[in-house]
């Protein structure tokens, strides 16, 4: 497998909200500020959802910095370029897509391009709007610091949704009214920073103090209102059911409600988990051969310490969320066939004293009169996490205490696994991670291509699809997509198809859904007028055209017009492969494709006409020839060499870099001019084809560039 030296893994790089404040008012201030710091310690990326609260820009007061400003601390964050065992972006990294638009913005946080490799591209032609862009972008950035509060309810939901139609909560059997009632509470309900400032009348010089300590705490305080209004919601519910609707025969299921909404359970139950094994969770073989010894251990524990095996009480299942880490624990226990008992960290951080404790010893106590089984702690970081030590969580010391007290207290041979998720080891609390606790990890990283096929044909398996699909083109094009993500993928295309009342899932489906992840829905409404559709069609044509006649340009996936997320049109690249590292060629060939979309408008309206549509472009392409000059030592004159922060260089090799950058992108902009002024008849068809069409697929595109007919 592959490994990298771990100052690579983007997981690493999270950074707390506070400091990124902080970071942020500096930058406004002074343009040389120093960001450095932001590199070190950090919470965890639980990005990939889009109902999380948010604060914006206006929010953290900046609503005016520049895009540039941005720009300039999101490349500061950023760790140095690598190869990187996942492509993924790191929170923060969303920014820079953001900051440049250079790309979609994009919930999910996925990469059309990472550092030291850029997976599959997107060219577009974008509304001119960069601060509001910047504003939207940056709303995800606290999601972050969400992770307590919000993560309980997502999972147990999502555990829930993908149920295995096995009996895995009682839940799960709850009929429609009664969840929409419970689901309520997933809403969540945004206050700006502002707004509470507000109503705390705070004299000013404590407004600024206040914001940021309530930062830290601001989900918390929130998630500990939602719980409450949980509770009511679930007290009017006990009325319902003790009205009879449910009659007699459903006395199981009202127990069990009972104590998981009573808040201070005195019984835990455990579920059952028959009908999840191994087979359920793909493209992530490695972790799954890991576990195996596990699931041995726990068919039969004496036989196995009697021989002499040895093995850990606590395993730590590490990786971004929705990469399936809790489907692999419930495999653990259904492949052994023992009891599952879930609990997630959030629960256990409670304001109340004891509280939190308590809940552990109970869960250790059910868990062992059942042994073997499992006990899976979702979340582990948000009870024993090393940032928990503040005053927003007065009893988390304690009820780490409690955990270790009661992972210590149990022979190995007793039977019981610990096993523990986090994103990210490093957040945890070193007493955790110490021999007899959680001392095997194992890595639940990001599907690969291949990864991805499989869960994609796994997923479509359950329903009904053209055969004509193939799995493999919509992985190449989802770097960076976790498990749940393309789970999600395969369900938006079922609905798509649903809707426009198909027998079957096919390819087109897909990839209106992965559009719609990527960035957004299509946006029919909207009225262009026929100038820009027409610039629209020859700016998307231009970079295909480019795309297609360069020698080491990634392959054409498809080009659009159809309005999307903040996108005019588009054209989307797929690699090969993910892609480890790029050469110097493939690096120059993105940039001429991101040339091609304003060339082609320079070429077909001339210099007077060209729009600010491609700006995004021209980001793309200055980031790569600047990466190319100071980090991948690609450039003749300035060698073999890397230049972390620019503004510390001297004048000269400032001076010299400069021209470096310029000489690749004019070089670049001829390259893009000569091969659109060769094929301007190629062009023209292309844009009236899509003028006409909307939409071409990588087949359509190559017909029309033959000269044949689409219309058949
Ligand atoms: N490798 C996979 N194979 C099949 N399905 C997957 C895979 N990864 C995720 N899924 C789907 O996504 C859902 C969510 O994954 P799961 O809750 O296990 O992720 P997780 O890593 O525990 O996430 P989190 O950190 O957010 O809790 C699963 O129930 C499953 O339906
Ligand atoms: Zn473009």
């Amino acid at each position: 497998m592959f490994s990298l030296p771990t100052s690579f893994q983007p997981q690493q790089m999270i950074v707390p909200l506070s400091q990124l404040i902080n970071a942020l008012h500096s930058l406004k201030n002074s343009a040389t500020a120093s960001v450095q710091t932001l590199h070190k310690d950090f919470i965890p990326d639980h990005s990939s959802f889009p109902n999380e609260p948010s604060v914006s820009l206006r929010d953290l007061g900046l609503s005016d910095i520049s895009v540039s400003q941005l720009d300039e601390l999101v490349s500061r964050l950023l760790p140095a370029p690598g190869p990187q065992e996942f492509p993924t972006v790191p929170s923060v990294w969303r920014t820079s897509h953001i900051s440049t638009g250079s790309f979609f913005h994009n919930k999910h946080g996925f990469s059309h391009r990472r550092l030291g490799g850029f997976s599959s591209s997107i060219f577009h032609r974008q509304y001119h709007s960069p601060l509001k862009e910047v504003s939207t972008q940056l709303q995800f950035l606290p999601v972050w610091m969400q992770s307590r509060g919000f993560k309980t309810l997502r999972t147990k939901t999502r555990r829930i949704e993908s149920g295995y139609n096995g009996p895995v909560d009682s839940e799960a059997y709850t009929p429609t009214f009664i969840k929409g009632l419970l689901e309520r509470e997933k809403v969540p309900e945004v206050q700006s920073l502002d707004e509470v400032v507000k109503q705390r009348n705070l004299p000013e010089n404590q407004q600024e103090a206040f914001k940021l300590g309530f930062t830290e705490g601001f989900i918390r305080s929130q998630a500990f209102t939602r719980r409450s209004k949980g509770v009511l919601r679930r007290l009017i519910l006990m009325v319902l059911l003790l009205v009879g609707i449910y009659g007699l025969s459903r006395a199981s299921f009202f127990s069990v409600r009972f104590r998981t909404t009573s808040g201070f359970h005195t019984a835990v139950d455990p579920i059952q988990m028959k009908n999840v094994t191994f087979e359920h969770v793909k493209g992530v073989d490695e972790a799954k051969s890991e576990l195996q010894d596990v699931v041995e251990f726990l068919k039969n524990p004496q036989k196995f310490t009697v021989l002499g095996g040895k093995l850990p009480k606590g395993i730590l299942l590490v990786g971004p969320p929705g990469t399936g880490k809790t489907l692999l624990a419930r495999a653990v226990a259904g492949e052994a066939d023992v009891p599952f008992y879930y609990a997630s960290g959030s629960e256990f951080d409670e304001m109340f004293v004891g509280v939190g404790a308590s809940r552990i010893r109970n869960l250790f106590k059910e868990a062992k009169a059942n042994a073997p089984c499992v006990i899976f702690i979702d979340e582990l970081d948000s009870v024993g996490g090393k940032r928990i030590e503040s005053p927003m969580h007065p009893y988390s010391r304690q009820t780490i205490n409690q955990l270790l007290a009661e992972m210590d207290g149990f022979k190995p041979n007793e039977g019981v696994i610990v096993i523990g998720a986090t994103n990210f080891a490093e957040a945890l609390d070193n007493a955790l991670v110490r021999p007899g606790r959680f001392d095997m990890q194992v890595t639940v990283p990001r599907p690969d291509v291949k990864g991805r096929t499989e869960i994609i044909n796994w997923y479509l398996s359950k329903i009904k699809v053209d055969p004509a699909v193939e799995a493999e083109i919509i992985a190449r094009g989802t770097v960076g997509f976790s498990g749940a993500d393309l789970e999600n993928l395969v369900n938006q295309a079922a609905l798509k198809a649903a809707v426009d009342e198909k027998e079957m899932v096919t390819m087109k489906d897909l990839e209106f859904a992965k559009d719609k992840i990527l960035m957004g829905p299509e946006r029919r409404s909207v009225e262009i007028d026929k100038k820009n559709k027409t610039i629209t069609a020859y700016h998307e044509s231009g970079h295909a055209i480019v795309a297609y006649y360069t020698k080491d340009a990634m392959q054409i996936n498809k080009a659009t017009i159809m309005p999307r997320g903040p996108s005019l049109g588009h054209v989307s690249l797929l690699p090969e492969n993910d892609r480890w590292s790029e050469t110097r060629a493939q690096l120059l060939a993105q940039m001429d494709v991101s040339m091609g979309g304003r060339v082609a408008e320079e070429l077909i309206f001339g210099n007077d006409y060209i729009t600010t549509g491609a700006s995004s472009d021209f980001d793309g392409a200055t980031k790569i020839a600047k990466l190319m000059v100071t980090r991948f030592g690609m450039s003749n004159k300035l060698g073999v060499m890397t230049y972390g922060d620019i503004t510390k260089q001297s004048p000269e090799t400032q001076a010299a870099i400069e021209q470096e950058v310029r000489a690749l992108l004019k070089d670049s902009y001829e390259r893009a001019k000569n091969i659109l002024k060769t094929y301007s008849n190629e062009h023209k068809k292309l844009a009236d084809a899509l003028l006409r069409y909307e939409t071409l697929d990588a087949k359509e595109i190559k017909m029309v560039l033959e000269g044949k007919s689409l219309d058949q």
